[in-house]
């Protein structure tokens, strides 16, 4: 069956020709995300979400969202989405994380203009008849200072074109580097020194609980008597009723907002005050960047649906088109051999390693460990996958050790996974052959070969003569086939393990008893 998508947003038409192409059916909804109860009557149909701004992906929503595997942001920011809700129910964020940077730069770069120049307000005025040629004075930007707080892919295009203008750029940013300032040709400083310098303040920052409120009263009143500040990132980054009561002061001489605490912005402090310059979240919104992000959006999450390639996800880790297909048996002996060990463990796992051996170590070993996660969770949860299984892990207080190394025995990779439990510790390895089926290769301290099928016993017992056919004897009276049967052991008369797969389910009665048969140590009934 072709995935379904569902576009709640205004997106370019790019986005659905995209999907269709690439093998997914498409229903362009525009207007659907600003109505959240039918959104959520609608979602329960899909398998991914295209957004925009005007969508808010809630609890509620994702709740509703029965088959939902992805969620794709026409643009950057994802704090209309609730990352950890979809990252609980395996559900992949992913953004386009430069396709509208360009373009919002050169409105913050626009916005500050419109403020030098008081253009909306002349233009106004003019268009009313006045022709006030004495009102309007306005202010150079050149050799002027421009503080940028956030120089990241926006901060820096804007930082960038601030040089061009003859400005001089300070920035504020603890995650950038004092080389990558030099290389850019900006003054990396604290925000203080910025606040108190800037002549111009352009923020660039997500909305994080670090950043909320950045500009908030009392930093505001560090800033520079007659400071312009030009908010083009998020709303709440700045105290709104604040920055109104310093415009009204005039120590703030002026203000433009591109976003707003409350979105869509109706009503506001700052509206209808003579310095202040608004527009509705224009910043992205240039057919260029969104023909470009559409396009993205619509690419990545094709390939997540169609191919298993995940790019730009925000909660999972990037997997290219081309590693997926090589990935993708290891995924599944990960989540095997994690389902082996789940089912095995008689009590809660507190630390699990995971080491991988030769070329597998060359592959993207996090995707393949949060499956080994997933597996290993299974028994005890319901829903979980490779998604939300590393989250649940951290949860539980679950230590996760990966390890990559070349490969040291007879495997060209080889996947070992090592579970510490209150009980005791319980090791696995497993290998992919060439094939392409996963398989186990050992238990414990025993190498013993053998495919996953869905109806598996693991027996481990001592060494002793006639024990297998007892065993053997014993499945028979209790009319369970046997498909295939691997045996192994350590030493001649020391412990000794078979895996058989059989047809079917094992019965529990058949289970007892062959924890009865003599010299069997534990027996376990598992399923794949
Ligand atoms: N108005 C609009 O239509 C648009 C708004 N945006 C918003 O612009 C913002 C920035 O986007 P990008 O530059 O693409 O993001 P980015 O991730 O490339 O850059 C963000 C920068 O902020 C810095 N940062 C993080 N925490 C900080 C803190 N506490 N103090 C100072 N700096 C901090 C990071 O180190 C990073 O360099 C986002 O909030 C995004 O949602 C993006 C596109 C369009
Ligand atoms: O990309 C972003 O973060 C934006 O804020 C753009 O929002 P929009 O897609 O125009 O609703």
């Amino acid at each position: 069956m072709r995935p379904r998508v569902l576009i709640s947003d205004q997106l370019s038409a790019a986005a659905a020709q995209i999907f269709s192409m690439r093998g997914v059916d498409v229903d362009f909804q525009p207007t659907l995300g600003k109505h959240p109860e039918k959104l959520a009557a609608a979602i329960g149909g899909y398998d991914g979400l295209a957004i925009r701004s005007a969508t808010k992906v809630t609890a509620e929503i994702l709740g509703a969202a029965k088959r939902l595997k992805v969620i794709g942001r026409a643009g950057i920011g994802v704090d209309n989405v609730d990352v950890p809700a979809a990252t609980a129910r395996g559900v992949i964020v992913m953004n386009t994380p430069f396709g509208n940077s360009v373009t919002t730069a050169e409105h913050a770069i626009a916005l500050m203009f419109a403020l030098a120049r008081e253009i909306p307000a002349a233009d106004a005025s003019t268009q009313a008849g006045k022709w006030e040629k004495n009102r309007f004075m306005g202010v150079e930007i050149s050799g002027k200072t421009l503080g940028v707080i956030g120089c990241g892919n926006i901060g820096t295009n804007v930082a960038t074109r601030a040089l061009g203008l003859k400005m001089r750029v300070i920035v504020y940013d603890p995650f950038l580097s004092g080389e990558r300032a030099a290389t850019l040709g900006v003054e990396k400083v604290e925000l203080d020194e910025l606040l108190a310098r800037a002549d111009f303040v352009t923020l660039h920052t997500p909305l994080t609980a670090q950043t909320r409120n950045i500009l908030s009263r009392e930093n505001l009143a560090k800033t520079k008597k007659g400071v312009r500040v030009i908010n083009c990132a998020r709303g709440g980054l700045v105290d709104e009723e604040a920055l109104r009561k310093a415009l009204d002061d005039g120590h703030v001489a002026g203000a433009a907002l591109d976003v707003f605490a409350t979105e869509p912005a109706t009503e506001n402090p700052l509206f209808g005050r003579p310095n202040v310059v608004c527009t509705p979240h224009l910043g992205a919104s240039t057919t260029e960047a969104q023909e470009m992000v559409a396009l993205q959006v619509a690419e990545q999450m094709s390939d997540y649906l169609t191919r298993g390639a995940v790019t730009n996800a925000v909660n999972f880790p990037s997997i290219s088109a081309e590693e997926a297909p090589r990935l993708r048996p290891y995924v599944e002996l990960a989540e095997k051999l994690g389902l082996l060990v789940g089912q095995i463990a008689s009590a809660g796992v507190d630390k699990i390693s995971l080491v991988y051996e030769g070329g597998v170590a060359e592959l993207k070993t996090k995707a393949i460990t949060a499956s080994a996660l997933s597996g290993l969770l299974k028994p005890i949860l319901q829903d979980v996958n490779p998604v939300c299984a590393a989250a649940i892990a951290k949860d539980r207080g679950v230590v996760v050790e990966e390890i990559t190394r070349e490969a040291e025995g007879d495997y060209e990779s080889l996947m070992r996974l090592r579970a510490v439990t209150s009980q005791g510790e319980i090791g696995v390895a497993g290998t992919v052959f060439h094939d392409g089926k996963p398989r186990i290769v050992r238990v414990g301290d025993i190498a013993v070969e053998a495919e996953f099928t869905p109806s598996m016993i693991v027996v481990s017992n001592e060494d002793r003569p006639g024990f297998i056919g007892r065993f053997a004897g014993l499945l028979g009276d209790a009319k369970i086939n046997i498909a295939t049967f691997a045996l192994g052991r350590d030493s001649p008369g020391g412990s000794a393990m078979a895996i058989v797969a059989v047809d079917g389910d094992v019965p529990e009665e058949a289970l007892a008893a062959i924890r009865r048969l003599n010299g069997v140590k534990r027996a376990a009934a598992l399923r794949f």
